[in-house]
C-alpha cells in the first residue's frame, strides 16, 4: 500500500528521530518493522531542493535542427552570432536617441539573478566614460514569452491580474477601457503632407516630426528605466507576399500577450531569421504625455510617424490602441500595393464562398463572421489583393458585455486558458466571470489566438469576395433588417459609414448616438475615403459581388421604445445571404432610401422586413426616417467634390444612389 494515513504509521516534525529542539520523535503502536513505506515510485535524483527544481524545467528545443553538413560546432557559432544581431536589433529599437546609442540589453527576467541569463549582454566598447545614469542601466527584456510566462508575469507583477474559472487571463486596462480617437496624431512631412488625408473628417490629427521626437524619447526612456520590458515580434498579413514584420516593446505582461494573440505568431524557425522589423511599437501607455509639448491636449497622445515606421503609446494602456494602430500602418502601406485594406470579418462556406462583413465598431463584425456552420477568416481586419482576401491579423478581440454560451457558444469557448479578458468583473472566489456586468465599462473584451474558434480557416486566406454585407446598428430603428444593395448603393453606404455608435468603445460615449465613419472605419485610414471606394467598386465589379445592407440595430421604435433586432433573426437573414436563396427571393422597393428588400425569408416573420411594419405610430417612423435621411445627405455632402474611380459615371451613380426626399 503506498498510502501511510495518520494512524497508521508515524509522523515526526524533524528529518530525524530527534527534532531540532529535542523533541522525541512521536511513536505510534506500530512498531518499525511495521511501517509503511512509500515505494510506488523510485526516489528523486536530487541531492538538494535547489537540484530538483533544477530538474523541473529542461531547455527549449533546438528549433533547427543540427544539420550533418554544418555541424554542431558550426551550428553554435551561428546560433551566437544570430543572439547577438538579436541583441543588437533590440538595443537598436531601444536606443535614445539623444544620448548614447542604445541601452545594454540582456534577455531574460531581471528577478532570476540565479539562472544564468541566456545571453550575456551587448558591450560597447566605447573607450569614454559614460556620461549618463541611464548608460550604466541595463535593460531586462523578455523576447517573445510563452503565454504560461506571460500569465506568470501578470500574476506575479501587475495588480488586477487574476485567473478566471476557465483559464483566461483577467486583466484591468487601467483609466481608458476604449480607444482615444481624439488622441491619434499622425507626423505631417513632405510625403505624408500630399498622400494622407488631411483636415475635415479625417482621422489623421497632425503632427510635426520634432514633437513625435520628443514623445518617442519620453516613451524609450520610460521603458529603458524599467526593470525589464516585453519585446514581441511578430507578423501581420497572412499573404506571404505583403506579410509585414512587427516588433512590440511594452511594458506589460498584457499588452504581450494581448499581441501575442492578436498578431500572426512566427514559427520558431521565422523567428530565427526575423531580422529588422518593418515597423515598431513603443507602448509606454503606463506613462502620461507631457502637456507642455507642443499640440499635446491631454495626457494621452498615439503617435504615428509612417517615415521612421514607428509608433509610440503615452497615457492609455487600452490594448486595442495597439492593434487598431497597426491597421492603420496597413491602410497605408497596402493600398500603395494595389492591395486594399478593410475594416471586415470574413468568412468562407463549405462551397468556398466567401463574406465580408464591413461594420464599426459594436455592429457585428466578430459576432456574424465567427458561424458554426461556416469557416472564420477573421474577424476585423482584412486584405483584398488580386490573390483573394488575407486576414491581417492572428486572433480575434470580441465583446463580452452580455455574452451569452447559447447565443454565441464559440466565442464563449474561446475563453479559456491563453485568452485576455479585459475588463471584466468575476466572482472574488469561484472567479466565474459575470458577463452582464458593467461595473469597470460596458466595452469589455477577449482577446484570443483564431485557432481557439474550432472551425477557424488556417492559413488565414481565401478567394475573391461572392458577398460583402454592410453592417448597421441603426439606432433609429427605420432602416430595414436586410436589403439587397446595387453596386452605387453599396458604395453609397460604404462612403457613408453609418451606424450607431455603441457606448463603450470610444472614449466618451455613453448612449448610442448617430454617426457617420467613412469605409466603416475613418477612424483607421490614413488615404481619402473615396480612394477605398474606388479600389473597392473595382474588386466588387471584377469580381461579380453582390452587396448587401443588414440592419443589426434597432426595430420598431429607436433605441429606447424599439428593441434591438435578435440575433437569431439576424443570424438567419446572413445565412439567407450566404446560400443564394436570398438573391433569388422577391423584392419590392422602400421610400426615401430606395432599398430593396426582400418580402420573405425562411425563419424571419414576414412584417419585420419592412420596418414600417414594426412601428406602432406610422407618423414618428416616418418622421424619423427623414430625420435620417437628411443626416445621410449632410453627411455626403462632404464627398460630392470627390471623382471615385476613373469612371465619372459611377460618380454620378453614387451620387443619386443616397435617399430621395
Ligand atoms: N442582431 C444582432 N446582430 C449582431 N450582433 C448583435 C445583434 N444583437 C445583439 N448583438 C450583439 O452586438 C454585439 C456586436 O459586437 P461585435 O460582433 O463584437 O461587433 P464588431 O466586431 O463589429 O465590433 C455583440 O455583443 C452581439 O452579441
Ligand atoms: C478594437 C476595436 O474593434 P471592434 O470594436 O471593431 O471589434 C475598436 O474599435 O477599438
Ligand atoms: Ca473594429
Ligand atoms: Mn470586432
Amino acid at each position: 500500500m503506498a498510502n501511510c494515513g495518520i494512524g497508521n504509521g508515524e509522523f515526526s516534525f524533524g528529518s530525524s528521530g530527534v527534532g531540532q529542539n529535542g523533541l522525541a520523535k512521536i511513536q505510534t503502536q506500530r512498531k518499525e518493522a511495521d511501517v509503511c513505506h512509500d515505494d510506488s515510485a523510485a526516489p528523486v535524483k536530487a541531492q538538494t531542493i535547489d537540484e530538483l527544481h533544477s530538474l523541473q524545467k529542461k531547455k527549449s528545443a533546438p528549433t533547427t535542427p543540427l544539420t550533418d553538413t554544418q555541424g554542431a560546432f558550426a551550428n553554435n557559432i551561428s546560433e551566437i552570432e544570430r543572439q547577438k544581431l538579436q541583441l543588437q536589433s533590440i538595443s537598436a529599437s531601444l536606443a535614445s536617441l539623444t544620448r548614447e546609442t542604445g541601452p545594454k540589453v540582456v534577455k531574460g527576467d531581471p528577478s532570476r539573478k540565479h539562472e544564468a541569463p541566456k545571453v550575456t549582454h551587448v558591450h560597447h566598447f566605447t573607450p569614454t566614460i559614460a556620461v549618463s545614469d541611464s548608460a550604466l542601466k541595463f535593460t531586462h527584456f523578455l523576447y517573445n514569452l510563452s503565454p504560461a510566462e506571460l500569465y506568470e508575469q501578470a500574476i506575479k507583477y501587475e495588480k488586477g491580474s487574476f485567473i478566471t474559472s476557465t483559464g483566461a487571463l483577467a486583466t484591468l486596462s487601467g483609466a481608458k477601457t476604449g480607444r482615444s480617437p481624439r488622441d491619434k496624431r499622425v507626423v505631417k512631412d513632405e510625403t505624408t503632407e500630399d498622400e494622407l488625408w488631411w483636415g475635415k473628417g479625417s482621422p489623421n490629427i497632425e503632427m510635426d516630426e520634432h514633437t513625435f521626437m520628443v514623445n518617442r524619447e519620453r516613451a524609450v526612456d520610460y521603458l529603458n528605466s524599467l526593470d525589464k520590458v516585453f519585446v514581441n515580434d511578430q507578423f501581420l498579413n497572412w499573404d506571404p507576399e505583403h506579410r509585414i514584420k512587427v516588433r512590440i516593446i511594452s511594458a506589460r505582461a498584457y499588452h504581450s500577450l494581448f499581441m501575442h494573440n492578436m498578431c500572426i505568431r512566427p514559427t520558431p524557425e521565422e523567428l530565427e531569421n526575423f531580422g529588422t522589423p518593418d515597423f515598431t511599437i513603443y507602448n509606454a501607455g503606463q506613462f502620461p504625455c507631457n502637456r507642455y509639448t507642443h499640440y499635446m491636449t491631454t495626457s494621452t497622445s498615439i503617435d504615428l510617424n509612417l517615415a521612421r515606421r514607428e509608433m509610440v503609446i503615452l497615457g492609455t494602456q487600452y490594448a486595442g490602441e495597439m492593434k487598431k494602430g497597426l491597421f492603420s500602418v496597413m491602410h497605408y502601406l497596402m493600398p500603395k500595393r494595389q492591395i486594399l485594406s478593410l475594416h471586415s470579418g470574413c468568412n468562407i462556406g463549405k462551397d468556398g464562398d466567401v463574406a465580408l462583413f464591413f461594420g464599426l465598431s459594436g455592429t457585428g463584425k466578430t459576432t456574424l463572421s465567427t458561424d458554426h456552420n461556416r469557416y472564420l477568416i477573421g474577424d476585423d481586419e482584412h486584405c483584398w489583393s488580386e490573390n483573394g482576401v488575407s486576414n491581417i491579423e492572428g486572433g480575434c478581440y470580441a465583446k463580452c458585455i452580455d455574452l451569452s454560451k447559447e447565443k454565441e457558444p464559440d466565442i464563449w469557448n474561446a475563453i479559456k486558458f491563453g485568452t485576455v479578458l479585459e475588463n471584466v468583473v468575476f466572482d472574488e472566489h469561484t472567479r466565474e466571470v459575470d458577463h452582464s456586468d458593467k461595473s469597470v465599462t460596458e466595452n469589455t473584451r477577449a482577446a484570443y489566438p483564431i485557432e481557439y474558434i474550432p472551425n477557424a480557416k488556417i492559413p488565414c486566406v481565401g478567394p475573391h469576395p461572392k458577398n460583402v454585407i454592410l453592417l448597421a446598428c441603426d439606432a433609429f430603428g427605420v432602416l430595414p433588417p436586410v436589403s439587397k444593395l446595387s453596386l452605387a448603393q453599396t458604395m453609397y453606404h460604404f462612403i457613408s459609414g453609418y451606424t450607431a455608435l455603441v457606448a463603450g468603445t470610444e472614449e466618451g460615449v455613453k448612449e448610442p448616438q448617430a454617426t457617420f465613419s467613412a469605409c466603416f472605419g475613418a477612424a483607421f485610414i490614413m488615404l481619402h475615403p473615396t480612394k477605398y471606394a474606388a479600389m473597392l467598386a473595382e474588386k466588387m465589379q471584377k469580381h461579380g459581388a453582390t452587396g448587401w445592407l443588414v440592419n443589426t440595430g434597432w426595430s420598431g421604435g429607436s433605441y429606447g421604445s424599439g428593441n434591438r433586432i435578435k440575433l437569431a433573426y439576424t443570424r438567419r437573414i446572413i445565412n439567407a445571404i450566404h446560400s443564394g436563396s436570398l438573391l433569388e427571393a422577391n423584392y419590392k422597393k422602400t421610400d426615401v432610401f430606395g432599398l430593396e428588400i426582400p418580402t420573405e425569408i425562411e425563419g424571419v416573420p414576414s412584417e419585420i422586413l419592412d420596418p414600417v411594419n414594426t412601428w406602432p405610430d406610422k407618423k414618428a417612423y416616418n418622421d424619423t426616417l427623414l430625420k435620417l435621411a437628411g443626416l445621410f445627405k449632410k453627411n455626403f455632402g462632404g464627398f460630392t467634390n470627390y471623382k471615385i474611380g476613373k469612371d465619372s459615371k459611377l460618380t454620378e451613380e453614387i451620387l443619386a444612389a443616397g435617399p430621395i426626399f
